[in-house]
């Protein structure tokens, strides 16, 4: 195949609230001859975003749980796999970031995949720049930071809301931290479609000459053990650690040369992007599955592994052995009475994967979703409070609401201190709800709950 047939793909980017889907919308409306795919990788548990895109040939690409740079490489591999089912329906891939991503891990996707880097080429990475968030944004948050060196195109979007010397300012800034950025400023991300589409722009050989880490994979597991077992029923034992749950994939054979321990973890980054099975002690653990183990209960936790012919089990855990004193050992009914034990087998090989990004666990989201109509008066009062004492740290807040004696859904958007509550389309024949997400650091959701509740009628 050559690099002509395969999809361009563009990335967006842009921390929360800093014009992504406004781009999106105002793309999808142009007429450019392009059938474009769109893929949203949302942040936060409920799917505002794909409400707020117009009708496009989208599809919807949704995160999985957990470390969003961890699981997002095995999430964007299926949704492009089932996207090339569909490969004579689209001519082009436009995929948002959550505001919240590191670009990395996401343009990663395109070079670290055979069939992927077979069928797209990554044609570039362009960065929604809020101008008047950024500088604060920066400075507390480093994904952030990485949005915008990442970029071949920076778009300095909300010019109505700074002065014109800020602008001048903040470029000089951006331009410090990405010389080779092409920098556009621009109100409601209005900029011609031809400075974000076609551009040829991502040149994976600078990119590695400025990070030449950039093609090492960060996984969402952190260990492997390897042990050679014969045919039998074997007991997999946990004790207390870190977590009440914890992920695990198992391969039947697995070897352990260098290239065969890449080739496996790759294979379970995308397991890992499947939903997890949820296992109690006790239970036998499926191979090639992605399951997860309930550990909640005290003491020590055991569950079954069943194997029919002599193999290289390969266990793949989200955490380390060490945390949680993973062991295995085979199971003999005709021990169970015997005062001797039965001995724990050691691995034949095992490797543990860094992860070298750290994890801000104060980051989280809540959604809320009810029935019921809003008194927008209340909701006012509410959100002005609540963004005046906590919008430094409610980073963006989303959703659609009902309004009492309005027949249109109401879109509510809110970027730190700024929002706005805009009437959309008619609610119809679909029943009338509300939801709401926020996303940021240290969100007391029982507070948020009643709060919300409050202004219902
Ligand atoms: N004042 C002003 N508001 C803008 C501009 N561009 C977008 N907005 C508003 O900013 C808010 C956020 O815009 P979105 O396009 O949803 O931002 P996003 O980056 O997709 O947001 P997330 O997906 O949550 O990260 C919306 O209310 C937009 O209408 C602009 O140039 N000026």
């Amino acid at each position: 195949m050559t690099v002509d047939q395969k999809v361009p793909v563009t990335i967006l980017t842009g921390f929360l609230g800093s014009g992504k889907t406004t781009l999106l919308n105002r793309i999808l409306s142009e007429k450019h001859g392009k059938r474009i795919a769109v893929i949203e990788n949302e942040y936060g548990e409920v799917g505002i975003d794909q409400g707020l895109v117009i009708n496009a040939d989208e599809e919807v690409f949704e995160m999985s749980n957990g470390c969003i740079c961890c699981t997002v490489r095995g999430d964007l591999i299926r949704v492009l796999g089932n996207l090339m089912k569909r490969r004579d329906k689209f001519d082009y891939v436009l995929v948002e970031t959550t505001g919240l991503a590191d670009p990395g891990p996401v343009a990663q996707t395109f070079f670290m995949d055979d069939e992927i880097r077979d069928e797209f080429s990554l044609d570039g990475i362009v960065t929604l720049v809020d101008a008047a968030h950024i500088q604060q944004q920066l400075g507390r948050s480093r994904e952030s930071s990485e949005q915008v060196a990442f970029a071949d195109v920076l778009i300095l979007n909300k010019t109505d809301l700074v002065s014109h010397d800020s602008l001048d300012v903040l470029e000089s800034r951006l331009r410090d931290m990405n010389r080779m950025a092409r920098i556009v400023r621009s109100e409601e991300a209005d900029v011609p479609v031809d400075t974000v589409l076609n551009l040829s722009a991502f040149d994976l050989d600078q990119v590695l000459a400025h990070r030449p880490t950039f093609l090492e994979p960060e996984y969402p597991f952190e260990w492997t053990g390897v042990f050679d077992l014969e045919e039998g029923t074997y007991h997999l034992s946990l004790e207390e650690g870190p977590d009440p749950t914890m992920s695990i994939v198992v391969l039947p054979n697995q070897a352990t040369d260098e290239r065969s321990f890449r080739e496996g973890a790759e294979q379970c980054v995308r397991l890992y992007a499947q939903p997890a099975i949820d296992l109690e002690p006790g239970q036998t653990i499926p191979v090639c599955q992605h399951v997860n183990l309930q550990l909640q209960a005290e003491g020590q936790k055991i569950f079954r592994l069943e194997i029919n012919r002599t193999c290289q089990l390969g266990l793949f855990t989200q955490h380390t052995a060490d945390e949680f004193d993973i062991k295995v050992k085979k199971f003999l009914p005709a021990f169970n009475d015997s005062s001797d034990p039965i001995p724990y087998l050691s691995t034949t090989s095992e490797r543990v994967w860094v992860a070298e990004h750290e994890h801000d666990d104060e980051v989280g989201s809540i959604a809320i979703e009810c029935s019921g109509n809003v008194d927008p008066e209340k909701l006012n009062q509410w959100m002005g409070k609540l963004l005046v004492e906590k919008g430094v740290d409610i980073f963006r807040t989303k959703g659609f609401i009902s309004y009492e004696g309005d027949s249109r859904r109401i879109v509510f958007q809110g970027v730190h201190m700024l929002f706005t509550a805009q009437p959309d389309r008619e609610w119809g024949d679909e029943p009338r709800h509300n939801q709401l997400v926020f996303i940021g650091r240290k969100l007391d959701e029982e507070s948020m709950r009643e709060g919300f509740e409050h202004c219902l009628i």
